[in-house]
C-alpha cells in the first residue's frame, strides 16, 4: 500500500480552496443520471471538506469530448445529482480555468462547493499540458484527488495538479486501495476474470498482463468481437476494433503461455438496431448475419460463464457482457451477476467488480450488495491488477 498524505493530515483549511479531483463520469440514459454510485462514493470527502469551511472546487472529466466543449458532455448535466446526493447546493462554473472559473472561485464563502466545468474540454487535461495544470492549480491552494478509477490516467487533473499544490487523497482513494488490497492482495484460486464492455482500445492492452494473473479470462460485450474478428470469426456490424486484431492475437498467444484459459462466446444475441425491444435473434457465434451486431452472449455462452464462475475461488469483473441498458440486451450480465452473488452469499467466492457501467448493471441486477466488494473502477482496477502503480496514486506518494 503506498504511503501518501491524507485528509487526516490537513489542518487549518478553512477558508482554503481546494481542488478536489473526483470522478463524476456516470452512466447517463436520455439525459438522466441512471446510477449515483460514484457520486456517492466522493461524498465523503466532499462533506468532510466542507464541513472544515475549505472552499471545496469540484474537478472532473465526463466521457471522452473530442473536438472541445459539447453541450452533451457538460457537467452542468451532473450538478443537481451530485447536489441532491450531498443534500447542499453545488453551484457550477462554465469553464475549469479562465476568468468563468476564477471567478466562481473568488465568490465561494467557505464551506460552499462549486463545480467546475468539464476538464477534457481542454486538450492540455490529457495532454497533461504544463500550461493547463498551472491554470487549474491558479484555482487552488490545496489538491485533494479522491478519483480512483481515474488514477490511470496521468492528466492534467489526476497527476499534474500533485506536482504544483500540497497533494492528499481523499477517502474514496484511501478505502479502494484498501478493499482491494484487502480483497485480491492474495487472492484464492482459481481466478477468473471477466471483462467486458465498450472501452476496447484503452483496455485491451492491460489483458497481455491480466492474463498471467488469472486463470481463466472470459471475454464478452465490445470486447469479444474484437477477439473473434481477430480469430477470423465474421461479426457483421458489431462493435468491434478490427484495427487491434494483431493485439488480441498476442494475448490469446500470452495466455497460452501462462495457461491461462481464454473463454470467448459460442453464440450471441443479434439485432439490427441499438435500441430496447429491437427485433432479435439468438445465433451460432459463426453465423453472425452481415447486417446485424452481437448485442449480448447468447444462453450456451452464459451456462459457460457460470461453468467458469462456479470453478473459481475469486472473480475480477470489469465491463457488462452485453449492451445492458437495453433490453432484451441485458439478460447474459444479470444472469452472470445473480449467479456470482448467490455464490458470494454462499461463502463460495470472493467476487470483486468495479467500472461506471459495470456497477450500474450490477445494481440493475440487483447483485452489488452480494459482491465482496465493488470498486468504483474499472479501467484503474484491472491496472492495479496487473500490479502497476497508478499515476495518480504514484504521485500522492511522491514517487
Ligand atoms: N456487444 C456490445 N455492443 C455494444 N456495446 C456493448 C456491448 N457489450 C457491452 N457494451 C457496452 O459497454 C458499455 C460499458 O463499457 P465500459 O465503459 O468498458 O465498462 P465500465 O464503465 O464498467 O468500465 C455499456 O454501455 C454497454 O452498453
Ligand atoms: O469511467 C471511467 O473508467 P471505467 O470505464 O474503466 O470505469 C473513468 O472515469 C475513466 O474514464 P476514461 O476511460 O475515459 O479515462
Amino acid at each position: 500500500m503506498p504511503a501518501f498524505k491524507t485528509l487526516d493530515d490537513l489542518s487549518g483549511i478553512a477558508g482554503k480552496r481546494v481542488l478536489v479531483r473526483v470522478d463524476l463520469n456516470v452512466p447517463v440514459k436520455d439525459g438522466k443520471v441512471t446510477d449515483t454510485t460514484r457520486i456517492e462514493r466522493v461524498a465523503p470527502t466532499i462533506l468532510e471538506l466542507s464541513k472544515k469551511g475549505a472552499k471545496v472546487v469540484l474537478l472532473a472529466h465526463f466521457g471522452r469530448p473530442k473536438e472541445g466543449p459539447s453541450p452533451d458532455l457538460s457537467l452542468s448535466l451532473i450538478a443537481p445529482d451530485v447536489s441532491k446526493v450531498l443534500g447542499k447546493p453545488v453551484a457550477t462554473a462554465s469553464d475549469s480555468i479562465g476568468e468563468a472559473a476564477a471567478s466562481a472561485v473568488a465568490g465561494m464563502k467557505d464551506g460552499d462547493i462549486l463545480l467546475l466545468e468539464n476538464t477534457r474540454f481542454h486538450k492540455g487535461e490529457e495532454k497533461n499540458d504544463a500550461e493547463f495544470t498551472k491554470a487549474l492549480a491558479a484555482n487552488g491552494d490545496i489538491y485533494v484527488n479522491d478519483a480512483f478509477s481515474a488514477a490511470h490516467r496521468a492528466h492534467a487533473s489526476t497527476e499534474g495538479l500533485a506536482h504544483l499544490l500540497p497533494a492528499y487523497a481523499g477517502r474514496t482513494m484511501q478505502q479502494e486501495l484498501e478493499a482491494l488490497e484487502k480483497g485480491l492482495g492474495s487472492p484464492a484460486r482459481p481466478v477468473v476474470a471477466i471483462v467486458g464492455g465498450a472501452k476496447v482500445s484503452t483496455k485491451i492492452d492491460l489483458l497481455m498482463n491480466l492474463v498471467k494473473k488469472v486463470d481463466a479470462l472470459v471475454i464478452g460485450g465490445g470486447m469479444a468481437n474484437t477477439f473473434l474478428a481477430a480469430r477470423g470469426t465474421n461479426v457483421g456490424k458489431s462493435l468491434c476494433e478490427h484495427d487491434l486484431g494483431e493485439t488480441a492475437k498476442q494475448i490469446m498467444i500470452e495466455a497460452a503461455t501462462a495457461g491461462c484459459a481464454i473463454i470467448l462466446p459460442e453464440d450471441g444475441v443479434v439485432a439490427r438496431e441499438f435500441k430496447a425491444g429491437a427485433a432479435n435473434q439468438t445465433v451460432d457465434i459463426n453465423a453472425i448475419p452481415e447486417d446485424a451486431m452481437v448485442l449480448d452472449v447468447g444462453p450456451k455462452s452464459v451456462e459457460v460463464v457460470k461453468a467458469w464462475i462456479e470453478r473459481a475461488q475469486t472473480l475480477v469483473w470489469n465491463g457488462p457482457l452485453g449492451a445492458f441498458e437495453i433490453e432484451p440486451f441485458d439478460k447474459a450480465t444479470v444472469a452472470a451477476a445473480k449467479y456470482a452473488a448467490e455464490r458470494t452469499k454462499a461463502g463460495k467466492l470472493t467476487s470483486v467488480a468495479g467500472g461506471g457501467d459495470t456497477v450500474s448493471a450490477l445494481n440493475h441486477a440487483g447483485a452489488a450488495d452480494d459482491f465482496s466488494y465493488v470498486s468504483t473502477a474499472g479501467g484503474a482496477f484491472l491496472e492495479w491488477m496487473e500490479g502497476k502503480i497508478l499515476p495518480g496514486v504514484a504521485v500522492l506518494s511522491g514517487k
